[in-house]
């Protein structure tokens, strides 16, 4: 699912040749939407806390977790926080499914066309849940996003916040081509620590694990502690 240079394992990638992700999402309003920024979005609308939902059906929506003999994960972070490296590198390593949703997206036409102003697809988020049900029922899957509102909170058993220097992230994103406001907006969601903020506010506090991720000894790190988080985890008896 992830490009070709971030499938090798050794040595250390070097630099990427994808894409930038170009998608941005219906649910968000107009002054909310940015190509390749997770913005300041709002509470989100699938599966997730829900202060008037019966306690009982609050584990009940859990319960897909016990179904799993696999944990999910989702790394997400701002664009060029390196999700798709960690995620390509951490696949191989504990045999998960990488499932980049950028690429999903493309590949499949799970968006809603393309925004002339801001140069990008529009997700589909309704089209993105639905395509990867199933197989986040199964278990096994290590999802790459750099947004997390919109998925079913009982999809995940971890989800992962990786985090980069400012200026480390915006040498990153302009060689990778990024100017203007779409590399203004993406530093500023990194400098506020937005992605941080919509995954804690999205899933509980307790599994979202933000990790550092400025250079290439921070990535062995995180695949290391990553992978034995995989490896020790153990589905829920409730
Ligand atoms: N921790 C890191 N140290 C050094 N370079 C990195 C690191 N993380 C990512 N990169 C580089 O930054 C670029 C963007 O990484 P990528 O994994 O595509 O980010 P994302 O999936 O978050 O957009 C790539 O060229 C990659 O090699």
């Amino acid at each position: 699912m992830a490009d070709g240079p971030n499938h090798q394992t050794q040595p250390w990638p070097g630099p990427s040749s994808r894409q930038p992700l170009d998608l941005h999402s219906t649910t968000r309003s107009p002054g909310e939407q940015q190509c390749d920024f997770a913005g300041p979005f709002s509470p989100g609308k699938r599966g997730r806390k829900n202060p008037n939902q019966p306690p009982i059906l609050a584990m009940a929506s859990r319960g897909g977790g016990a179904r799993r003999t696999r944990p999910n994960v989702l790394v997400t972070g701002t664009p060029g926080t390196g999700k798709t490296t960690t995620c390509s590198l951490l696949a191989d390593a504990v045999d998960l499914r990488h499932i980049n949703i950028g690429d999903l997206v493309r590949e499949k036409s799970l968006h809603d066309g393309w925004d002339e102003e801001l140069e990008c697809h529009i997700i589909n988020e309704d089209l993105v849940c639905d395509e990867l049900e199933d197989m986040m029922g199964e278990g096994g899957i290590l999802v790459d996003y750099h947004g997390c509102d919109f998925f079913p909170e009982r999809w995940f058993d971890l989800v992962v916040v990786l985090q980069t220097d400012n200026s480390i992230l915006h040498d990153r994103l302009t060689s990778r081509g990024y100017m203007g406001a779409k590399l203004t907006n993406n530093i500023e969601c990194e400098i506020f620590q937005m992605l941080l903020e919509e995954a804690r506010e999205s899933y509980k506090e307790e599994i979202v694990m933000p990790l550092r991720s400025d250079n290439v000894e921070d990535i062995s790190r995180n695949v290391g502690t990553l992978t034995e988080w995989i490896n020790n985890w153990r589905p829920s008896r409730s």
